[in-house]
């Protein structure tokens, strides 16, 4: 990504607020900590952890974990209206987002207002934040629809009353990683002093993509969600952008990408959605490998097939005896459950292996490898090693 590297990129997560709004997900308020605090120790520098206007319960919420001190910035999701505001304060953030819907659709349809409605209700509600000593992004719900003058317009009054960025939101996650990266490029040319975050949702699969076009085209902060969760298809997920920043990019956001999928397992319990064991980054067999040429080229370097090791996302490697092995690869197997054979061996073996994978769709586990290895070569004391 060219002089990129040099970029600061933060990451501004909601699995809390967006996140919590995926159909049927709720999160307790003990989760919410737990949550927040994973986050947090990771090196997440913000966490939209709410929504104030939502009532008592979820504004209890929002202040047990401002009472927890965490080092990552709090912000709230609110309304352009100044009792959402209001009910921020309430919890003792420091930081909102102050969201207002952009483009015409949604302005004449959903609001029923008018764009003029848009820039005094900006001016309103931003001021009254500002004179409350907040941080303010102003969302712009629906930015992906919405004509770029007209947000070029806004951006340029909440630059100037004070906004400490603007969040370009895909809300509903239909743009192309061009379109996104022209965009932000168009924007920030037209206010440069004003932040741009992006906020993707992932409707056709592009949510990461176009959360890396938009650090492309100048934003500086990439909302995520863990395991992507959020609105329908879900969010930009964490650990894809992450990674991908620092693998693809050589971009380091300086979170801790040994926590990704301890994490991953924390919001999917809470959010009762298992992660996928194929799920990029932090599925737990994403560094399976059961194909004979690439086991062999594991085993040879890791580096072959991978584009970054298990470790750094807290994963562990797994070499599987199934359907695709190569005698490699299977010798590899006998050796993780402490049987040495010899690759003429392993040939000999490797018919019946597949047959067997085949036959149960699916690898053969430790003791299945050994009574194989029984049955065709010989007794059970021959070659064991002390595992
Ligand atoms: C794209 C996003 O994810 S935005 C975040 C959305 N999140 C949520 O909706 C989750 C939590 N929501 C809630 O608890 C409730 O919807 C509340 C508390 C926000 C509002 O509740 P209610 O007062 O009962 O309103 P309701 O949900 O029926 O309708 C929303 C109202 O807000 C208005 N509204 C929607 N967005 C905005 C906005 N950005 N600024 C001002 N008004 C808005 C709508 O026009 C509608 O007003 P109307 O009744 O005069 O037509
Ligand atoms: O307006 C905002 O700040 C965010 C709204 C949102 O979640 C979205 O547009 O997808």
């Amino acid at each position: 990504m060219g002089d990129s590297a040099k970029k600061t990129v933060r990451i501004g997560d909601t699995t809390l607020r967006d996140g919590e709004q995926t159909a049927g997900v709720v999160f307790s308020a003990k989760e919410k900590v737990a949550i927040a605090r994973a986050l947090d120790a990771m090196g997440v520098h913000e966490l939209e952890c709410g929504i104030p206007a939502m009532g008592a319960e979820e504004r209890a919420s929002i202040r047990a974990l401002v009472n927890l001190g965490l080092n990552a910035r709090l912000i709230t999701w609110n309304r352009a209206l100044i009792p959402d505001i209001e009910a921020s304060l309430s919890c003792g953030v420091g930081a909102v987002d102050l969201s207002l819907s952009v483009s015409d659709i949604m302005i004449e349809n959903k609001i029923n207002k008018s764009r003029d409605w848009v820039k005094e209700q900006l001016k309103r509600s931003l001021g009254f934040a500002k004179d409350h000593g907040l941080y303010v992004c102003v969302g712009g719900e629906d930015a992906s629809r919405a004509d770029l003058g007209f947000l070029s317009e806004l951006m340029g009054i909440a630059h100037g009353l004070g906004a400490d960025r603007f969040r370009f939101c895909d809300t509903l996650g239909i743009l192309d990683p061009f379109a996104m990266y022209e965009k932000v490029a168009t924007l920030t040319a037209a206010v440069p002093g004003l932040e741009i975050e992006v906020h993707t949702h992932n409707d056709l699969g592009l949510a990461t993509a176009n959360a890396l076009a938009g650090i492309r085209g100048g934003a500086t902060y990439i909302s995520t969600t863990v395991n992507g969760l959020g609105e329908r298809a879900g969010n930009a997920a964490l650990e894809e952008v992450v990674m991908a920043l620092k693998v693809a990019c050589g971009i380091d956001v300086g979170v801790d990408t040994r926590k990704l999928s301890a994490v991953s397992r924390l919001v999917g319990k809470a959010s009762n959605r298992d992660v996928p064991a194929w799920k990029a980054v932090v599925g737990e067999r994403v560094f399976s490998h059961e194909s004979g040429l690439h086991t062999d080229g594991v085993l040879k370097n890791p580096a072959n097939y991978e584009g970054f090791p298990p470790e750094a996302v807290g994963l562990t490697r797994y070499i599987v005896a199934g359907k695709h092995s190569g005698t490699n690869g299977i010798v590899e197997s006998y050796r993780q459950i402490g049987i040495e054979v010899s690759r003429d061996e392993a040939q000999s073996l490797m018919a019946t292996v597949r047959a067997t994978a085949q036959r149960l769709k699916r690898p053969l586990g430790a003791e299945e490898l050994a009574n194989l290895y029984r049955r065709l070569l010989g007794s059970d004391t021959c070659r064991l090693s002390a595992a």
